[in-house]
């Protein structure tokens, strides 16, 4: 039984320590028998949560601390000073327990017929795009269920939930790479310490994999001497390169008599909608919605290495503007999005367009503010911050709104913009003179064996529903760490 207790985890000994059980957290190297692998995971075991386990109760879980860390930005200048509501899922699945489902490679081609709100069950089609629901149980597929679950007999694989990972802590070699040696942790209030005999892996997601790295002496010096942090290696991208999808919500008012989610706050509904779910042949809130579809003083603080990546990203991206490649994504959502400033009529029944832009310009950072790791980073995406992507927002708010005053969409996106929640690029995968963290076999530079496996190694944010990459860099990691063991 993977999951265990917190006696029978120290009494361990592990070859690999992967800290965070979340969605990219590679328990796929646990397939080979001969090593033993620990997975130290901060929040719990959802599974069997309905908040969790139906897709369509999926907005119980973000903004509620038992499943949510709950970040907020640093205030956005670039849209007018608002803190900027960013979730994380936290407990085994990561994430992937807590997203919106949206799963897909690729953009499809954008649709806007409003038919999709005729019913919860919303069909998606598979020849492009869909949503991570287990077609026979109309349950949430997330990394938890799919990767974990199925192995919860191997007892080479070992979980601890509710235990908060702290620094990790380096011994230095002869060869002047740090061997990353144990992880500290928090239990139950107690401080411990785990070892690991061939290698650390860190999988704490974009926020939080370079907040570690930090309170372990690993980043920008400046920044690690001011919080009077030893640097034991001189990395100054850790915490830059951050890049973020956003949105602007455009709820529109549809027919009385539609289903929308909101017809759950009505309890004989919500009786009547449960019942129908849990019918084997009608599974309605199996599908929650279905995708249709800088500033230079931004740049002042940024280290010169980090900027020299930035300007190789941006080469890339000048590739992508032509008429082949989207630069807005649609996402319809069946029920009214929180808009600021709007009071929706109860009465009533609504929809939501979210209009989002997928290949920002404008970087941001997290770093530290304090050594110890359970203080929250400061997180600050600068959203907006290029000129260019308040323009291209603005251009998918009218293209879904099909409205042409331009001051007006302009104050509406800087008034209504929020993220998707698809941060990247803070650990990011570059040559280390472009600023970048780890090489191309996930290991950090200056270590010999702590490699981060998640979302913050990915350097330039693409036109996808990130959550496939986590899984992908699962799996590839899993693959390099067994091929280089
Ligand atoms: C509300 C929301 C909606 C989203 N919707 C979609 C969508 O529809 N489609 C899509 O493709 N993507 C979506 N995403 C994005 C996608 O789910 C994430 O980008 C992806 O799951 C991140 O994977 P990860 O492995 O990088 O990190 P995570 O899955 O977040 O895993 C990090 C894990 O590390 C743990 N952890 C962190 N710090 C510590 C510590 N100090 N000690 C111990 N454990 C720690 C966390 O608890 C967590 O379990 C959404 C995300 C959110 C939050």
């Amino acid at each position: 039984m993977p999951i265990v207790s917190k006696a029978t985890f120290l009494a361990a000994k592990f070859d690999y320590v992967i800290i965070g059980g979340g969605t990219a957290a590679s328990v796929k190297l646990s397939e080979d028998p001969k090593v033993t692998v620990g997975v130290i995971e901060a929040g719990v075991d959802y599974a069997g949560d309905p908040a969790v386990t139906i897709p369509g109760m999926m907005a119980l879980n973000t903004r509620n601390p038992r499943y949510d860390w709950e970040f907020y930005t640093e205030p956005q200048v670039h849209v007018q000073n608002r803190k900027i509501q960013s979730s994380r899922g936290k407990g085994l699945g990561g994430s992937s327990m807590q997203n919106f489902l949206a799963f897909g490679e690729n953009l499809c081609p954008i649709n806007l017929s409003a038919d999709v709100a005729k019913d919860f069950a919303v069909v998606p089609d598979p020849s492009s795009h869909g949503m991570n629901v287990d077609p026979k149980t109309a349950t949430r597929s997330y990394s938890a269920s799919a990767y974990l679950a199925p192995n919860v007999e191997r007892n080479n694989l070992l979980v601890l939930t509710e235990a908060f990972v702290l620094k990790v802590r380096f011994e230095k070699q002869e060869n002047n790479l740090h061997r990353a040696e144990a992880v500290d942790l928090v239990v139950d209030d107690e401080q411990l310490s785990v070892e690991a005999n061939k290698e650390i892996i860190l999988c704490a997601g974009t926020f939080q994999a370079p907040q570690l790295l930090e309170v372990s002496g690993i980043g920008n010096r400046d920044l690690l001497s001011n919080l009077s942090i030893e640097c034991l290696i001189d990395l100054p991208g850790v915490g830059e390169n951050l890049q973020d999808h956003m949105l602007s919500p455009i709820v529109v008012q549809i027919d009385q008599n539609m289903l929308t989610v909101e017809s759950l706050r009505d309890p004989e509904q919500l009786k009547l909608q449960q019942e129908l779910y849990d019918t084997a042949n009608v599974k309605r809130w199996a599908a929650s919605a279905t995708i249709e579809a800088s500033s230079p003083e931004a740049f002042v603080k940024t280290p010169p290495s980090a900027l020299n990546g930035i300007k190789k990203q941006y080469e890339i991206m000048r590739t992508w503007i032509d008429s082949i490649h989207p630069l807005g994504q649609l996402l319809n959502l069946n029920g009214l999005f929180p808009v600021l400033g709007f009071i929706p009529d109860p009465s009533k029944r609504y929809m939501t367009m979210l209009a989002a832009y997928i290949h920002p310009l404008s970087r941001g950072t997290v770093h530290i503010t304090s050594k110890d790791a359970q203080v929250p980073p400061a997180i600050q995406p600068n959203y907006l911050a290029n000129p260019a992507d308040l323009d291209i927002l603005c251009k998918t708010v009218k293209f879904a709104y099909k409205r042409s005053d331009c001051e007006q969409v302009t104050r509406y996106v800087q008034e209504t913009m929020l993220t998707v929640h698809h941060p990247v690029g803070a650990a990011s995968m570059m040559p280390r003179e472009d600023g970048g963290v780890i090489d191309p076999s996930l290991l950090v530079y200056g270590t010999s064996n702590l490699r981060v496996v998640d979302c913050s190694i990915i350097p330039l944010e693409i036109s996808c529903n990130i959550q496939t990459l986590a899984y992908a860099i699962g799996e590839k990691a899993a693959d390099i760490i067994k091929q280089t063991a």
